[in-house]
């Protein structure tokens, strides 16, 4: 008998309305072998909930629907109560970068219900947070909820689905290195390009686009600072059995000029950047004389614990300088693949992309539980 499926959506901006889209496809085209729907949608401010369970409608969904529409949010125990009774198999979709909801996916999985997520925080932040989700979850064979979180790396892209397979079928993964960022990669593609004789166009120029492009986390901050690639590497450091106690414990450097690690506001800061653009522009013109660019990389390698983020140069016939728009790139070093890594590429970013990350992940949910 097919089963009913309920799904909670936490989160709708550029990745929960690409989500929200995707799933509302998916349900349509599905209807015949699978009963899912949506009976809660929420942002900070607003939630649309469905108090008899019947199926929120997805299709053309806006957010404005839940300013003029909605009621307050419910609390997590308000809202795991809330799913509890719905008598269904569950899954909260949490497409927020929210901390504190993060730190609350032990609650959801000890009540059996399941997650899908691309927020990084639950996975990068404190490791007695990673041990409380993953003794928590059904993933290794324990009583509670799935949880899987695909879109934390490499947004769409099989990046953990990747490592948790080398890792699982006893492969040993000595190195990780490449492009983890989606919006690092389109500041340097675009603002050094190989093409070109050092930089095209101003830096904070293309932090702009890049941020218009939804490419960035929501505070473009957190992106240049270094923090959401040391954030992605800690994931897959983890993965790769390294004990990190957070994304501050290994070298990440940061691209924020000094003076403007004060600004109050992502605004302040956003008008304060151009203020630098020669700083960096000089960086890119230096490379250029040794015939390189500058490109934001990381590396883990397993062997030596060591995890190192921050900007290096490469000669232009580099796979890792001839990268385009937002794309990763990402090498597996692994004893069985030898001295010619396990590549996987293409955009790292993106609204579009990261949405099917996290419904590739709804799927695996419900292919474990229907
Ligand atoms: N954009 C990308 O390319 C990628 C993004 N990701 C991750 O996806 C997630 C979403 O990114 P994106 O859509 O770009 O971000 P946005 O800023 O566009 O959207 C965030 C959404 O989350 C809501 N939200 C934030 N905090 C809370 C909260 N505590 N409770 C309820 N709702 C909340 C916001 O509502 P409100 O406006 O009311 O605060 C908003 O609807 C992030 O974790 C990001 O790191 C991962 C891979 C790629
Ligand atoms: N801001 C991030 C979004 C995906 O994780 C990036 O630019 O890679
Ligand atoms: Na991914």
């Amino acid at each position: 008998m097919t089963k009913d499926i309920k799904v909670a959506i936490i989160g709708v901006g550029g990745v929960g309305k690409a989500f929200i889209g995707q799933l509302a496809n998916f349900i349509k085209k599905n209807s015949s072998t699978v009963s899912v729907s949506a009976v809660y949608i929420a942002r900070s401010t607003a939630a649309l909930i469905s108090k008899d369970f019947s199926p929120l409608p997805l299709t053309a969904f806006a957010s404005e629907e839940l300013d003029a529409a909605g009621t307050a949010p419910l609390s997590v125990p308000d809202l795991i109560q809330f799913l509890k009774e719905s008598g269904s198999e569950t899954i909260l979709i949490d497409n927020t970068s929210s901390i504190e909801l993060a730190n609350t996916y032990p609650d959801f999985l000890k009540a059996g219900i399941n997650i899908a997520t691309p927020n990084k925080k639950g996975f990068s932040s404190e490791e007695k947070l990673w041990n409380d989700i993953f003794a928590a979850a059904g993933n290794n064979g324990g009583g509670g909820g799935y949880v899987f979180h695909e879109a934390t790396v490499g947004a769409g892209l099989p990046v953990i689905s990747t490592i948790k397979d080398l890792v699982d079928t006893g492969d040993e993964v000595t190195k990780v290195e490449g492009v983890f960022s989606g919006t690092m990669s389109f500041l340097f593609n675009e603002f050094a390009p190989i093409s070109s004789n050092g930089p095209v166009r101003a830096f904070s120029d293309v932090v702009k686009i890049a941020k218009d492009a939804g490419y960035t986390e929501p505070d473009p901050r957190d992106d240049l600072n270094g923090l959401d690639v040391a954030r992605k590497l800690t994931i897959l450091a983890r993965l790769c059995g390294l004990d990190i106690d957070s994304p501050t414990s290994f070298p990440v450097q940061s691209l924020i000029p000094k003076p403007l690690e004060s600004a109050s506001t992502s605004q302040e800061f956003m008008e304060g950047l151009p203020n630098f653009d020669s700083d960096i522009g000089l960086l890119a013109e230096n490379a250029q004389k040794e015939g390189k660019v500058i490109r934001f990389v990381g590396s883990i390698d397993v062997l030596s614990k060591a995890v190192k983020v921050g900007l290096e140069k490469f000669d232009i016939s580099h796979p890792i300088a001839g990268l385009k728009g937002s794309d990763n790139i990402i090498a597996f070093y692994t004893k069985r693949y030898g001295d010619r890594a396990l590549i996987v590429q293409g955009a790292g970013a993106g609204a579009e992309v990261t949405a099917m990350g996290v419904l590739s992940d709804v799927i695996k949910i419900i292919n474990r539980i229907k």
